[in-house]
């Protein structure tokens, strides 16, 4: 039987099991993924490059259309290029980490790449699965099923901490915090969780688990369409 196309939104913190979720769910349910901080973290590698002043939104604004970010939307392989250069290694410097949030408030950048997920979305033929901070508030109100998830600020930093091979726990929980209260507090579509998305708290759940229950809700959804 033909499968209508499904669109799902997966949004929260960093550290809740976003993108490793949404790659494991599109993958299993042959589904696009699109990594929407990965195109935050693009444009603002862009700036950092071009020596533009990422605390001056002005400055910021008025190059924010320069960059073209090309994304990859194989679950299995996801791919992100600035302007035909593979920048998946350079967006998860810790550089471009501590700049993302103050790029990404700017509310010229914000319209640009949110167009450009539009865009994505709507091209996905088989349905998708899109990650990020504003996906069920802001860039698809009308995702067929959208999901927030949270965990302790604890279990996130252990989660982060692993992954920075060495990293002081103590110092990566107070810069994931800093950059939850910088995303969660700006004017122009800040992390938040849409009124009809379904919350998963993360914090005792192994990732298999919460796979399997993000998976079920597709499911769900895919049979009621
Ligand atoms: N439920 C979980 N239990 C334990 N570790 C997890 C869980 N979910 C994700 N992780 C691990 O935590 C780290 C951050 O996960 P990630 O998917 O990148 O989060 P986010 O995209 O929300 O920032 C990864 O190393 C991932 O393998
Ligand atoms: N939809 C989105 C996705 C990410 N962002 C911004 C805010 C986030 O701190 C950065 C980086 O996002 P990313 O998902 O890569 O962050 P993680 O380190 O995986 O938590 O991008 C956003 O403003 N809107």
């Amino acid at each position: 039987m033909e499968r209508a196309a499904v669109i799902v939104a997966i949004d929260g913190p960093s550290g809740t099991g976003k993108s490793s979720t949404s790659k494991a769910v599109a993958a299993q349910l042959g589904l696009s993924y699109l990594d929407t901080g990965a195109q935050y973290r693009a444009i603002t590698w862009w700036m950092v490059n071009n020596g533009i002043d990422t605390d001056d939104p002005t400055a910021i604004a008025a190059v924010a259309g320069k960059p073209e970010i090309v994304s990859g939307t194989d679950p299995s392989a996801p791919g992100i290029s600035v302007d035909g250069t593979d920048v998946a290694g350079p967006i998860r410097t810790q550089e471009v980490t501590s700049k993302v949030s103050a790029v990404s408030a700017v509310p010229e950048v914000r319209a640009r790449i949110t167009e450009l997920q539009r865009s994505i979305a709507a091209a996905a033929e088989n349905g998708i699965v899109v990650e990020g901070r504003d996906i069920g508030t802001t860039v698809l109100p009308d995702a067929d099923l959208k999901i927030f998830l949270t965990a302790s600020p604890e279990a996130r930093a252990a989660r982060r901490s692993g992954e920075l091979k060495g990293a002081d726990l103590h110092t990566t929980r107070e810069a994931l915090l800093k950059r939850d209260a910088a995303d969660s507090s700006r004017k122009t579509s800040p992390l938040a969780k849409a009124g009809d998305a379904v919350e998963v708290d993360t914090s005792d759940l192994t990732l298999q688990q919460v796979i399997e229950c993000v998976v079920t809700l597709v499911e769900e959804k895919q049979a009621g369409k």
